[in-house]
């Protein structure tokens, strides 16, 4: 439904007598109206007809409808016979004068000129305007609205000219744009940019004035994109052939442009409509030669005619009842014509004999409505005296140009005749329509490249959150159990991979798609950048058209760059608010968790030092200072929140295909800081020994969850015995041999254990030292031993534990029947001294494992 809001405090009759006149006219209610007469060419049926001219347009505010004939001298005997005819009719020579006069030549460029382009800046101070055009079937209506290809109507120019006003004020204002387009036909309103067989019904309402029922208000960014919306509403227009026209209208086509103003320090808000009324031919019905529902058709067209006459004239006489409910048209323009309304009508009318009815009758429904500034006595010009007046004015005037051309001749200034004047202003409009054309398939391109661009950025930042989403779940799983870890790794991480490689493959996709899109974009830009230099030098004087071309463009791209910031702070907030409540919760929790294990007193001095610590912080978040270049250095930041067309940035540019961003779990685990002792001289990241908790994947695709703190370790000494350890033995056996080691050959910090149930399937056979070199590699090189834990095929879990693992012993490899090596997570049942070893190993790590009751390693003996 479409709320109509009166613009504040210009609602009343009397308000509209401050109403600012562009054209000079009296302040008062009778300014409101101004009337242009728009005389059409003959078309090529009346030139063959040879009709006679019936309107003499004398110049620009004042026509002779049924002019007198020159006689051709009649000679009797030689001797010339006055003029007699008495069969003719007598010529009615009415002098007309109006607003404005369009004659056979004005172009509709002419005619916005004269009627539509001053009353914009009534329609940017707040008031509501309106245009009518009036005039019988034929006579040019739709010609002069909407014009065609080659010669845009008023419509289009004048939404063109609106555009260009709205960007001046831009700075001060915000501006929010709806166009509709509907037609009344035999008394019903249909939408005609969304047509329905069921018609609209108006209503009123006394705070937002006249609504449309249904009608739905269509947002627009340039003139050209009205031109489409125009042309598709027309084919839905209600057209019957007549007598007089092919292609007659038999409908009111109503256009209204509503225009949302919010000013920027105020903040107030204005609504404000501009519509633009092709009605429907006003002739006569036998000049349609209408029967039947075509005849009902033509009552109801001048039925609403009629009482838009009527209104006019109530208006004019200052009448407090107005009789807008006598037709729909009048009530559906209710708030357009009275009030704080700005009007413009315009008469067309044929010059043909053919049409000397119905443009009579045009005329002096024109000049009624011109009453409503002048009386009628005034407006029809009686007798010569008033072309005697014109007459002598022209006289003066013509002496006036003879004597300045006289002098612009003696100065040697070249007289710019006519007809090159024409010729210019041809160019300038083929230059134009050039521009034109081109600008709109740029802005075109521009646009998909500008929304490609953002759904790429979009992509980036929810990939960048759900890979810290899912670190911070690693980090939690680690933290709280085996089997959230075992979780982990049979669920969160392949879905993760998953992801990470929909991700991939997305933004390859995207990235392609953004080259094509900005190549074709680069070289439609290009053409029209060389469009606009040819232009310029060709007519200096379409800078300002090429200017307003620029200036289309910027604003189009920062609205893009706006629309994507208010995206991406969106998804930020979202994130900010699920973490902060997350966070909410986190100290009360500690608190308790600090509270029972101070109430067992099992809370040191370290752990408590800690926790008041935690707490500190989690106090102090409330007074966080945000610091506004905080991001400055962050390459994904830039690239997400900008928006850069001078070159199609991929997402693999900044960083977004490197491992750790698109996936967590893709990584080269190393522990150790001294690069230069490995034998495996793989890049290394330092930032890798910084993980707890983070799964990572090896090269041989396995992925491990390293369940311990990197710095804990011992790195050299680690190191060293994992030398060691490959010296003394042999590791063409199953990595599971490990367990075979003499404890005492392993460092203080580091054993492996097992814990989890499923460390006692049985193991991968296949895991060779000798078949994966890599395996082989990384097993000389750190002190992490992969652990065979296979869930699902998919990751392994890696459990370095502080301390040192109590000495046992495997039984010997030959017993009978045969049986892989026992050690923890085995599979094979172990004898009770191993069970004994296994649980005290448990039972140790369970009380050394805490951080802060580590105890001294155990001597080697
Ligand atoms: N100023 C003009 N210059 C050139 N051609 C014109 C002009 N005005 C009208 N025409 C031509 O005259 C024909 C009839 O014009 P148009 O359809 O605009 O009339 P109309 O008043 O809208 O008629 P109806 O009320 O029946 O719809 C069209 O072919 C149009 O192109």
């Amino acid at each position: 439904m479409v709320k109509i809001e009166r613009a504040p405090g210009l609602g009343g009759v009397k308000s509209c007598a401050l109403a600012p006149s562009k054209s000079g006219s009296t302040q008062n209610m009778a300014a409101n109206i101004k009337v242009v007469v728009r005389v059409r060419p003959l078309n090529q049926r009346e030139l063959d007809m040879n009709t006679r001219v019936v309107v003499d347009v004398v110049d620009e505010k004042m026509l002779v409808f049924d002019p007198k004939e020159e006689m051709r001298p009649f000679f009797y005997q030689g001797v010339q016979q006055p003029n007699k005819n008495f069969l003719k009719r007598a010529n009615k020579e009415l002098k007309f004068v109006f607003d404005n006069v369009c004659g056979q030549n004005a172009t509709n460029n002419d005619v916005f000129e004269t009627t539509t382009k001053d009353i914009l800046s009534s329609l940017m101070e707040g008031y509501n305007c309106s245009v009518f055009v009036y005039g019988a079937t034929g006579a040019g209506k739709t010609f002069t609205m909407i014009g065609n290809a080659e010669n845009p109507g008023i419509t289009y120019l004048t939404m063109e000219h609106l555009f260009y006003t709205i960007n001046s004020y831009e700075k001060e204002r915000e501006f929010d744009i709806g166009v509709s387009y509907i037609e009344v036909y035999n008394e019903n309103v249909y939408d005609l940019l969304k047509p329905s067989s069921t018609p609209l019904q108006l209503r009123e309402d006394s705070k937002y004035g006249v609504m449309v029922a249904g009608l739905t208000l269509n947002s627009i960014k340039t003139a050209r994109e009205l031109l489409n919306m125009l042309e598709n509403g027309n084919k839905n227009r209600t057209q019957h052939p007549t007598d007089a026209n092919a292609e007659s209208s038999r409908s009111h086509a109503v256009f209204q442009v509503y225009v949302k103003m919010r000013y920027k320090t105020s903040s107030q808000l204005r609504i404000v409509k501009l519509s633009m009324i092709d009605l429907a031919g006003s002739e006569r019905a036998s000049a349609t030669g209408c029967v039947g529902d075509r005849f009902k058709e033509g009552a109801n067209i001048n039925r609403s005619l009629l009482s838009l006459g009527n209104c006019i004239n109530k208006l004019a006489d200052g009448s407090s009842y107005i009789p807008y409910r006598d037709s729909k048209l009048t009530r559906l323009l209710k708030d357009s014509l009275g009030g704080n309304c700005k009007t413009v009508m315009i008469a067309n009318v044929s010059p043909a004999s053919t049409s000397y009815e119905d443009t009579y009758n045009t005329l002096k429904y024109a000049a009624r409505a011109n009453k409503i500034q002048l009386s009628i006595k005034k407006n029809i010009v009686e007798g010569d005296v008033r072309l005697s007046q014109y007459v002598k004015i022209n006289q003066e005037l013509m002496k006036k140009v003879k004597e300045l051309e006289a002098k612009l001749s003696l100065s040697s200034v070249k007289v710019v005749s006519r007809e090159p004047d024409m010729a210019k202003e041809k160019a300038k409009q083929e230059w134009r329509k050039r521009i034109s054309a081109e600008e709109e398939v740029y802005s075109g391109l521009e646009s998909k490249l500008l929304s490609l661009m953002s759904r790429q950025r979009v992509l980036a930042l929810r990939q960048r959150l759900r890979t810290r989403a899912f670190t911070h779940v690693a980090d939690l799983a680690h933290r709280s159990s085996t089997e959230a870890m075992e979780q982990m790794c049979n669920e969160e991480i392949p879905r993760q991979e998953r992801a990470a490689e929909n991700y991939m493959k997305q933004s390859v996709n995207l990235d392609s798609k953004v080259l094509t899109a900005w190549t074709k974009w680069d070289e439609c830009k290009k053409k029209l950048h060389v469009i606009c230099q040819q232009a310029l030098s060709d007519c200096p004087e379409l800078s300002d058209f090429v200017d307003k071309v620029h200036l289309n463009c910027e604003l189009r791209q920062i609205r893009a760059r706006d629309n994507l910031r208010q995206k991406l702070l969106s998804i930020e907030n979202d994130e900010i608010e699920a973490f902060t409540e997350y966070m909410s919760d986190m100290p009360s929790m500690l608190k308790k968790l600090y509270l029972t294990l101070k109430g067992y007193d099992k809370a040191p001095p370290a752990l408590t030092a800690e926790y008041l610590e935690i707490m500190k912080k989690a106090k102090s978040a409330k007074g966080i200072t945000w610091s506004d270049d905080g991001n400055e250095g962050d390459a994904h930041f830039k690239f997400v929140s900008t928006l850069d067309l001078k070159k199609p940035s991929t997402t693999l540019e900044y960083g977004f295909s490197k491992k750790e961003d698109v996936n967590a779990t893709v990584d080269v685990i190393t522990d150790s800081d001294d690069l230069t002792d490995l034998e495996n001289k793989e890049p290394i990241k330092l930032s890798a020994k910084k993980r707890k908790g983070t799964p990572i994947k090896l090269l041989n695709n396995e992925t491990i969850i390293i369940n311990d703190s990197f710095e804990s370790m011992d790195t050299t000494r680690n190191l060293n015995s994992a030398k060691k350890i490959k010296r003394e033995y042999d590791f063409a056996a199953d990595v599971e041999n490990y367990g075979i080691i003499d404890p005492k050959d392993l460092n203080s910090t580091f054993v492996m254990t097992g814990k989890v149930e499923s460390m006692k399937k049985p193991l991968k056979t296949e895991f060779k030292m000798e078949l994966n070199p890599v395996k082989k590699g990384l097993t000389d090189r750190t002190n992490t031993m992969p652990r065979t834990i296979n869930f699902g095929d998919k990751a392994k879990v890696v459990k370095p534990v502080v301390g040192k693992a109590l000495p046992f012993r495997r039984p010997p490899l030959q017993q009978n029947p045969p049986q892989r090596n026992f050690g923890f997570g085995s599979s094979v049942p172990r004898d009770a001294q191993a069970q004994r070893n296994v649980q005290a190993v448990r039972a140790r790590d369970r009380f050394q494992s805490h951080p802060y009751s580590r105890p001294p390693p155990i001597s080697r003996k």
